[in-house]
């Protein structure tokens, strides 16, 4: 770790300043990450990611979260809020800004390219890749949510799955428990494993997307069917309303440095 100031890790039960001080900024290749895919829209990555924020930070950890592009995004007076960047954000305990989190918001529930056509604007393929800096050059960790699943269009020609590819970073699959779910993990692996093939993959995370009361005859089983069939680690099941991992995963080890030494700047 060559961090200017210091290499030593914060005490997590100190309250971190808002903002890291220009001293403890790093190299940006330093920074550690994940990036937290879908077996689709709505599968839980914003749960599951603003949990894992949540869990590196409590091991005493700057942390970064990043979601390169919202669409979905409420209006509250003229700017647009994303509800994704919130949470995500207040997990990793309200670090930098919250602009950063999210630099490209639209308000149409659609792909974030075809929604910000709906704005007569682009989608700034060049800020996709350089939001993230922000983060790398304040953070020990950074967790990135994708859109959608990871063949969701980011672009008239591209998709979640080159910013995977391009950032560099391990992938977490998160997987809704509800029936359909191993068919939509086992492809989003297959996807993953042909189109980002030298990236790793640090597991999958089913979790309850549903209360109890919405119980259908599969979700008992998903977990260890999933454990049967896929050849990544199922690492945690997340109940529903969970506020923390049922067991205690160190997040900070499946996160690695970018494998291209940096994550991309242009
Ligand atoms: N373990 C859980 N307990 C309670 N609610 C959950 C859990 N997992 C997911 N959810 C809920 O399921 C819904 C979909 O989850 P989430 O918003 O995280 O999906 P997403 O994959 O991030 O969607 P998007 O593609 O819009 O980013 C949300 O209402 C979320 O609160
Ligand atoms: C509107 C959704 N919630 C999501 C975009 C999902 C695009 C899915 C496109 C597709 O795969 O068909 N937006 C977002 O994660 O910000
Ligand atoms: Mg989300």
């Amino acid at each position: 770790m060559r961090l200017s100031a210091t290499s030593k890790r914060p005490d997590p039960r100190k309250n971190a300043p808002a903002e890291a001080p220009a001293a403890l900024q790093q190299s940006p290749e330093d920074c550690r990450g994940l990036f937290v895919i879908g077996t689709d829209t709505g599968a839980g990555k914003t749960y599951v990611a603003a949990l894992i924020a949540a869990s590196i930070r409590a091991e005493g950890y700057r942390v970064g979260v990043y979601k390169p592009a919202a669409s979905g995004c409420n209006k509250s007076g003229r700017t647009l809020v994303s509800e994704d960047a919130q949470r995500l954000w207040n997990a990793a305990g309200k670090p930098g800004s919250l602009s950063a989190v999210c630099p490209q918001r639209f308000a149409a529930p659609l792909s974030p390219h075809l929604a910000a056509l709906e704005e007569h604007k682009e989608l700034d393929q060049k800020k996709l890749r350089t939001g993230l800096t922000y983060w790398t050059r304040r953070s020990e960790f950074v967790v990135v949510e994708g859109a959608g699943g990871l063949l969701s269009p980011m672009g008239p020609t591209q998709y979640v799955a080159d910013l995977v590819r391009e950032f560099g970073f391990p992938i977490v699959v998160v997987a809704p428990n509800r029936v359909g779910v191993i068919n939509q993990t086992l492809q989003t692996l297959l996807a993953a494993s042909s189109l980002c093939d030298k990236i790793p993959i640090a597991g999958v995370v089913l979790t309850d997307v549903f209360p109890p009361e919405h119980f259908d005859p599969s979700m008992p089983g998903n977990r260890a069917e999933l454990e049967l069939r896929c050849v990544p680690p199922v690492l945690a099941h997340v109940e529903h309303g969970a506020k923390r991992f049922a067991r205690d995963l160190r997040w900070s080890n499946f996160a690695a440095r970018s494998i291209h030494g940096a994550a991309p700047t242009h």
